[in-house]
Parts: structure tokens; C-alpha cells; sequence
């Protein structure tokens, strides 16, 4: 039987001191091996998702179970240790290199910690980027890096702590079209070599999800509008359901396109 990564049920969140939902009863089993893209329109509590099975928080009620155990009863640090994220609300050094960036994903820290880092961990470093396509900017500042060079030193620094869970929030942002490719590529790269990973990627735009994305989760307003199969749910009538306005879906080999039913003809 495939392993449960993270199980969420009957998951709530309410804002302090407003009372407003953010999340509304929220269940969702994540097995190893999925990719799942988190989709909803801008305040629908996707990063609030994301940042709940990332035990980078806790539930108002019901209950968030990640990598075997229960939020709340353990120490987030340790769980988290376990679990890659990439952000662009992340804070990076600029002048630091790309290589030494990727190293910090070893130590979960901003800065690096030059005497954890031994010889194997600072090869495992370039072995990280030359699996993103970009080996040749070791020694590149991060700051004069492009979007989708950023994009891709950061999923090598998630990667670093070996993660069995891979959290993306919205890394196509901003993005190039070159660019953005190059980081789908990267990301159905991982999908193959990694068969026991799961990721799950915020994003706004079904042009940005990679053929490995299996599996979809709709939310609006805080409750999930759908959830299953990419086949389910990816659809005409979920996503205008879920966006309130006629969109309509197109697949063409292992990627989607999406556009207002309004807007066409
Ligand atoms: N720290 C906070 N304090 C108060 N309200 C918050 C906080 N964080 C999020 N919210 C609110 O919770 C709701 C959900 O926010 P969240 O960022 O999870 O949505 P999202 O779907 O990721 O949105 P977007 O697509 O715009 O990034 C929003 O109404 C937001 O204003």
C-alpha cells in the first residue's frame, strides 16, 4: 500500500481576532509519489494549506497528520526538517553563491553555518544543481541570477534536507516563458528520478503545471470545491465553479490551457 504523507481532516482556520474562516473543514490525504497542484482564486487560503501540511502552523480545529505524526504533539522543527519549501517570500543572501545557497538548505537557516557543512554535504550541494539543470552557476552570486535560475537554486536547497514532502508556493512567478520551462522541465525531472516524493505547487495558471501533476485541489473561500484525479478535477466546469466565471479547459499532450469562456471565439 502507498504511504500516507500527510492527511488533513476536518481541518479549520480562523483568523484572530476577526473570526474570519480562512480554511472550512478541509480533507485531504497526500500518498507518496503524488504531485498535487493547489489551485483557487486570491485569498481562497492556498498558502495558509500549504503552510499547515508544511507544519509550518496549527490548525484552529480538526487535524493535520505529516509524515506520521500529529501536528501538535510534536516538534515542528523536527517534522519540518523533513519537509522541502520553496517561497518567494523566502529570505536569501544575494551575494551568496548559488552553491552556498543550496547549502543552506542543509542547516535550515538563512545564513550558512560553514562548520556543519562537511565535504560530502558541500558535494551533495553540486550534485543538487547539476539535478536542476544549473551546475554551471555553483559560483554565481544568487542576486544576479534570473528568475528561473532563482526558481531552480531554491528546489536544489529544498532538496537538500532530503524531503519526503516538497512544498512549492506560486515558484513560476514572475517567470519568463524560457524560463519557466526550463523549471517545469527541472520539475518533471524530479518527479521521475524521485518516485517517492510528493510535491504539492501553489500556482495560479494551469499553463504552469507540469505533465507529472496527477492530482488537483480546488479551493475557494476557504473550502475545497474539488479534489481527486487531474482528469476529475482539472475540468471546464470545476474551475468555473470554483473561479465563478466560464473558463474553459484545454489538454494537449501532457499539459492544460486555460481561458474565460467569455473571451472566446
Ligand atoms: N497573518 C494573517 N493575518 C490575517 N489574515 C491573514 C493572514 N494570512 C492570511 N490571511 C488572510 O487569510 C485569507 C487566505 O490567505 P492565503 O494567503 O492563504 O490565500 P491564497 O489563496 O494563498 O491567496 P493568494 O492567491 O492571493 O496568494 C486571506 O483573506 C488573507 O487576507
Amino acid at each position: 500500500m502507498t504511504r500516507t504523507v500527510a492527511e488533513l481532516a476536518g481541518v479549520s482556520v480562523l483568523r484572530h481576532p476577526t473570526g474570519q474562516v480562512v480554511l472550512d473543514r478541509v480533507d485531504w490525504r497526500v500518498l507518496a509519489g503524488e504531485h498535487w497542484a493547489l489551485l483557487g482564486p486570491n485569498g481562497a487560503g492556498k498558502t495558509t494549506l500549504l503552510r499547515l501540511i508544511g507544519a509550518q502552523g496549527h490548525p484552529t480545529s480538526g487535524t493535520v497528520e505529516v509524515l506520521g505524526h500529529r501536528v501538535g504533539r510534536v516538534d515542528l522543527r523536527a517534522l519540518r526538517s523533513r519537509i522541502g519549501f520553496v517561497s518567494p517570500m523566502q529570505e536569501v543572501p544575494h551575494n551568496a553563491t548559488a552553491h552556498t545557497v543550496v547549502l543552506t538548505g542543509a542547516t535550515g537557516t538563512v545564513q550558512p553555518l560553514w562548520r556543519e557543512y562537511d565535504p560530502a554535504t558541500r558535494e551533495r550541494a553540486h550534485e543538487l544543481l547539476a539535478e536542476l539543470n544549473c551546475k554551471e552557476l555553483a559560483e554565481r552570486p544568487y542576486g544576479v541570477c534570473s528568475g528561473g535560475q532563482r526558481a531552480r537554486i531554491l528546489v536544489a536547497r529544498a532538496l537538500m534536507c532530503d524531503p519526503e514532502l516538497l512544498l512549492l508556493d506560486e515558484p513560476y512567478n514572475a517567470l519568463d516563458l524560457p524560463s519557466r520551462e526550463d523549471v517545469i522541465d527541472a520539475m518533471r525531472g524530479l518527479a521521475w528520478g524521485r518516485p517517492e516524493l510528493a510535491t504539492v505547487t501553489v500556482t495560479h495558471y494551469l499553463e504552469e503545471l507540469p505533465g507529472s501533476t496527477g492530482h488537483a485541489l480546488l479551493l475557494r473561500e476557504g473550502r475545497v470545491r474539488a479534489s481527486g484525479t487531474v482528469d476529475e478535477v482539472l475540468t471546464g466546469a470545476q474551475l468555473t465553479a470554483c473561479f465563478g466565471r466560464p473558463v474553459e479547459v484545454d489538454r494537449r499532450g501532457d499539459r492544460w490551457t486555460a481561458r474565460s469562456a467569455a473571451s472566446v471565439g
